[in-house]
């Protein structure tokens, strides 16, 4: 393992050679304050290979691995965490099947986790954030790392105790594994702050083809999922009420959408007390 000067963070990406975790590499690449120390992936034929050549951003010195385990042990102890603000950053873009080990492990070998990847269940977040607790380390849940995301959460946040009614429409690429999204869950968390219920039923509805009306929640609030090419991530929150409708939509267009809010989250996970569950938590 490279030394690393101690003023840059290192960091490790796991699902370096997925859509969002390339994206990462070449963003951590760029930024003067962060070195990347590991990548991990397990893309089949791909083990051993120089990560920067691959992604073609030249030489980083990095072999990809597909042992989340080995990389974090070494890890650990190359850039050892004596105390708050130290240590390295795994930041993680796999999948919804392995992210709750690889949170479990980056906590227990000392790494300070970045969690990007969906579907981590309400009892596995718990679990996480007794466990950060525990090690007195600092990690983050992101469900999206888009700052325009959080500024539709935060409004339909705000309008939901206006609202008795509303339903909330993700549309994705149809490469994703989990529906609905991380996302558009932690949207509808949000509205159900106040403890509301949503959508008292008008009639008695009769499905004729099952799932027409989306995913129910226990507050009411409907979530419904779209999976088409050439879509990238796109989230409506509609509000109804007698004679109007108020509509909130965000659209991401391209990955480069997330960096900041990743740069962000990399930059202020190592002083974090505990695990911190949305971005807007954190700008
Ligand atoms: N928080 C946010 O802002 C965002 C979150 N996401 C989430 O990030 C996750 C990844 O999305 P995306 O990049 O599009 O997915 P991709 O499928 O493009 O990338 C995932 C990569 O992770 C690899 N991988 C799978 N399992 C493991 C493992 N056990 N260890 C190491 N690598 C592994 C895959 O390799 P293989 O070829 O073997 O499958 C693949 O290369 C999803 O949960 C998605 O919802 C996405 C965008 C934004
Ligand atoms: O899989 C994706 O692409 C995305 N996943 C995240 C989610 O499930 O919310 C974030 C964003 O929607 C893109």
């Amino acid at each position: 393992m490279t030394s690393v000067p101690p003023e840059l963070i290192p960091v490790v990406v796991a699902g370096a050679l997925g859509r969002m975790g390339a994206e990462v590499i070449k963003a951590v690449h760029l930024a003067s304050d962060c070195e990347l120390v590991g990548a991990v992936d397990t893309t089949p034929g791909k083990e051993g290979v120089e990560v920067g050549e691959e992604l073609g951003i030249g030489v980083l010195d990095v072999a990809l691995t597909s042992d989340i385990e080995a990389c974090l042990c070494s890890v650990s102890q190359s850039f050892h965490r004596t105390g708050p603000g130290q240590g390295a950053v795994l930041v993680d873009f796999t999948h919804p099947s392995v992210v709750y080990e690889h949170t479990r492990a980056a906590f227990a070998y000392g790494v300070h986790p970045v969690i990007g990847t969906t579907g981590l269940s309400p009892d596995q977040l718990l679990d996480l954030s007794n466990f950060a607790e525990k090690a007195s380390m600092g990690g983050a849940v992101i469900p999206n790392f888009s700052v325009g995301m959080v500024l539709l959460q935060q409004a339909a946040a705000a309008a939901a105790s206006f609202y008795q009614h509303a339903e909330l429409t993700e549309l994705h690429h149809n490469r994703k594994a989990d529906a609905p999204s991380g996302t558009c869950i932690k949207t509808a968390e949000m509205m159900e702050e106040l403890g509301k219920s949503f959508n008292s039923p008008e009639v008695d509805e009769h499905e004729s083809l099952t799932g027409s009306r989306g995913g129910l929640r226990a507050s009411g609030l409907r979530l419904h999922s779209l999976r088409l090419p050439g879509l990238v991530a796109h989230q409506e929150v509609m509000f109804g009420a007698p004679g109007e409708s108020y509509t909130l939509r965000h659209d991401t267009i391209d990955r480069s959408a997330y960096m900041p809010g990743v740069l962000l989250t990399v930059r202020k996970v190592r002083q974090l007390q505990g695990l911190v569950y949305g971005l807007e938590r954190l700008i």
